[in-house]
């Protein structure tokens, strides 16, 4: 593990017709050169292993190497690239005359020689053959003791040093020990007699590289032989510097690296994969990969095939292609991306592979958690739609390769907005909270209860086999949100409207399947809430009338299509008109004139019932105002309103607005309102009716008897006129069974409680004569007159 396959092993050795000179040979454990390309370490790592060039091409070396230029600066000739990228030059700068010669590696220019020797001869011999180099000079110093060796070597700088073994402070091996001592990365030539050979050999042994042998001094290859010497030192510093700093980064960095030998063996780890293994380099090294990164597929876990193999194979990149998980030693899991890349000797032989990994299970359980927020209701912790979508589209799937298709039930709270208006948006939301639970109890855990927005949730039934299971689950879901809720303290009261719609008669896609469902629950509440309904294709025909007439009445105003008719109301017995009840009709340019039950409740549900609203009050006041003018004496005019213009805080402002902007005496106008339109809130209706009684407007209460109102409550408001509804009025027969009785009931309550009591719907005499009978003052129904224009009104009140 960690070998650079730099360390030295000296070997001396003859070099052919270099009489004298002998040479250690780099022994290497390996190829120093064995490079790995940049895809060997990930790119996302932003890590390369970069043997970069002593010199950059392009560039020249100042004078004293320290520092690079700009090649255009200088032009220095002879330029030579080796297989490492050093490059020397031979020549002088043709611009600033930079030394000829000059060696351009590891920011030295030349090449220091310092010679240890008290032999005058051998210096002499030595600066001859050193100044006679062709090839470039060498600065050469000489010292003739060890002491003043080792003083020069302390200061550094010196590429190479050539020492005699027996110097006057110092002789033999101690002596050689410690000038290799003081210059360990300097490579160190022995000037030797023949008799000191055996020594020079020990040295080299030792660390030093080689030996000349005296009298072969001026030998003319000792300055190239010293080159190479001195170079060949440099270029292992640079690899060992290289090397260091690979080592550094491998081990500084995040991410785990394991690099193989060519049977899948490991040789070594980085510390991070130490870490997120459990196994130590030491451990680990030539054990087979797959035991010591141990992967398994995320999703099964099933043991994965680790990319190695098929690297070492073809040679090629190989990333993960799913998501793994690996296993530690100790049993750990950490979910990991991981990449392998082969790695080539300087032949581009294959001769391992990295593989580099790293721990994503952080980003891996933020996306899930990411996932699951996108796909779920962050109040109920329900599915929404997203999630319900893709159900829909699996189970549909299932269905069309033979299960049992799915069936959707799609929920809306009743009068949910109550229960926001009355007790806060804090409360509606546990309700719908408590409200999820509940749904949850009700179905299967194969099942999909979804929230779908507001107070709306539909359920996924995805395999039902049963027949009518759909409708059982509606039951179920009907009875357990029919117990009461117990939130903050109070018991609530809710229930819900459900529309089912079933796969594939219904839609053969989620979209279809959803809205049919939608509109099958409008039915519900049309029907009267708290009850399902399957979806038909007639409730489809309505739901396409109903989105017409949505669009033509956003028009009808402007168009000025709406108009109102007058019923007129009847003293009984004097057969005296009393007032009359404004009817809104709407004159549409293709349906004619259009009855108010096709559309009202529509203007209702889309809110355009306000705007209306406030034109029948203005209308109705010019009516009067016109008919007063005509000469007419000033006659009553009910107006109906609805319970959202009722509860619209600007209500009563806007219709004193109005009376006085036409003029008409407030106490020509009658407000009629529907028991449940009272009772929604008693406090701020009671407040509101006194407000309006107030300024003389007379207040009737429409359609009574069908409502659930309070008797007791109906005592706190200011009402002038209680209307029986036409239901019970139709159905009298004279008799007092059944509805005479009621009837007759009410006309009592009424004349106790000091009001008006009005019949509707007159048809026949028999209603009549039995109403008469029973003291009701007054009455209005087509058994007198249907609703008329305000034309034929006049004529009526005229006469
Ligand atoms: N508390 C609470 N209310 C919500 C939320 N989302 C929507 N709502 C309210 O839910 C109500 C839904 O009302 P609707 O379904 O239109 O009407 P409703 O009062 O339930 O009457 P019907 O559906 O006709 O029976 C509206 O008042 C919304 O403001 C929510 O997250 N929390």
């Amino acid at each position: 593990m960690r070998n650079t396959g730099l360390e030295s092993t000296p070997i001396a050795g003859g070099m052919g017709d270099m009489r004298g000179l002998f040479f250690a040979s780099v022994g290497t454990a390996g190829d120093p050169w064995m490079h790995a390309p940049g895809v060997a370490l990930r790119a996302s790592m932003g890590l390369g292993i970069l043997f970069k060039p002593a010199v950059r091409r392009g560039e020249c070396p100042t004078a004293d190497g320290t520092a690079w230029v700009p090649a255009c600066e200088r032009r220095l000739a002879g330029l030579r690239f080796n297989r490492q990228g050093i490059v020397a030059c031979s020549g002088n700068c043709q611009r600033c005359g930079v030394a000829a010669a000059t060696r351009m590696g590891g920011g030295s220019v030349t090449n220091q020689v310092l010679i240890i020797s008290s032999r005058p001869d051998d210096v002499r011999a030595l600066k001859r053959a050193l100044g006679n180099a062709s090839d470039g000079p060498f600065v050469v110093r000489d010292l003739s003791t060890l002491a003043q060796a080792l003083e020069r070597i302390r200061h550094g700088g010196i590429d190479a040093i050539l020492m005699d073994m027996m110097l006057p402070d110092s002789e033999g091996l101690p002596c050689f020990d410690q000038v290799h001592e003081a210059a360990r990365h300097t490579p160190i030539m022995m000037l030797c007699g023949e008799e000191e050979e055996p020594a020079a050999r020990e040295t080299v042994q030792r660390g030093a590289q080689g030996w000349l042998s005296r009298g072969y001094f001026d030998n003319s290859l000792l300055p190239q032989s010293l080159r190479n010497v001195i170079e060949r030192m440099k270029v292992e510093q640079g690899a060992y510097l290289a090397l260091a700093r690979a080592q550094i980064t491998l081990d500084s960095i995040g991410d785990g690296v394991i690099s193989v030998d060519m049977h899948g063996r490991v040789d070594y780890l980085n510390v991070a994969a130490e870490e997120m293994t459990g196994w130590s380099g030491a451990e680990a090294d030539g054990r087979p990969v797959a035991e010591v990164l141990v992967i398994v597929d995320a999703a099964s876990g099933e043991p994965a095939v680790n990319p190695v193999g098929a690297v070492l194979e073809s040679g090629h990149d190989q990333a993960l292609e799913r998501e793994v998980v690996l296993v530690g030693r100790h049993g750990v899991r950490k979910a990991i991306d991981d990449s392998a890349a082969p790695i080539f000797d300087w032949n581009d032989r294959i001769v391992g592979a990295v593989m580099v990994f790293r721990d994503i299970s952080a980003t891996v359980a933020l996306t899930s958690t990411m996932r699951h927020l996108a796909q779920h209701d962050f109040l109920t912790k329900l599915p929404n739609r997203v999630l319900l979508n893709d159900r829909i589209t699996q189970a549909i799937a299932m269905a069309r390769r033979g299960a049992a298709g799915p069936a959707l039930l799609f929920l809306d709270l009743d009068k949910f907005k109550h229960i926001n208006d009355s007790l806060g948006h804090d409360v509606g939301d546990r309700l719908l909270q408590a409200v999820a639970a509940r749904l949850l109890d009700c179905v299967r855990l194969s099942d999909t209860v979804s929230r779908h927005g507001g107070d709306e949730f539909v359920i996924l039934l995805a395999d039902e086999r049963r027949p009518h299971a759909a409708a059982l689950a509606a039951e179920k879901i009907l009875i357990a949100l029919s117990t009461p809720f117990l939130i903050e303290g109070q018991q609530l009261h809710t229930s819900t409207s459900i529309g089912i719609s079933v796969f594939p008669a219904d839609g053969v896609d989620a979209g279809a399947l959803i809205r049919n469902a939608d509109t099958a629950m409008y039915h519900a509440k049309e029907r009267g809430r708290n009850n399902y309904q399957f979806f038909s294709q007639d409730m489809n025909a309505r739901a396409v009338e109903r989105q017409l007439i949505e669009t033509h009445l956003r028009l009808a105003l402007e168009r000025h299509e709406f108009t109102l008719h007058y019923q007129p109301k009847l003293d009984l017995e004097s057969c005296r008109i009393t007032g009359v009840e404004a009817l809104l009709r709407w004159n549409h340019p293709e349906w004619g004139m259009t009855l108010p039950e096709r559309f009202i409740r529509i203007a209702e549900e889309c809110g355009l019932i306000i705007p209306i609203g406030r034109w029948i009050l203005r209308e109705a006041c010019a009516q009067s105002v016109r008919w007063r003018d005509s000469g007419l004496a000033p006659v009553s005019i009910a107006i109906n309103v609805s319970a959202l213009e009722f509860r619209h805080r600007d209500f009563f402002t806007h219709a004193t607005a109005v009376f006085t902007s036409s003029g008409v005496a407030p106490a020509c106008l009658q407000l009629e309102l529907t028991e449940s339109v009272l009772m929604r809130d008693v406090a701020a209706s009671a407040e509101l009716l006194t407000k309006f009684k107030a300024i003389g407007v007379e207040i009737a209460v429409d359609d009574f008897g069908t409502g659930y109102s309070s008797l007791s409550y109906l005592n706190q408001f200011p009402i002038d006129v209680l209307k029986i509804d036409q239901s019970f009025v139709r159905a009298i027969d004279g008799t007092l069974d059944g509805n005479g009785a009621i009837v007759s009931a009410v006309i009592g309550m009424g004349r106790s409680l000091n009001q008006r009591v009005i019949a509707e719907g007159i048809e026949n005499a028999t209603q009549l004569d039995f109403l008469r009978l029973h003291g009701c003052s007054e009455g209005q129904g087509y058994f007198f007159s249907k609703p008329v224009d305000a034309t034929r009104m006049r004529e009526m009140l005229l006469g």
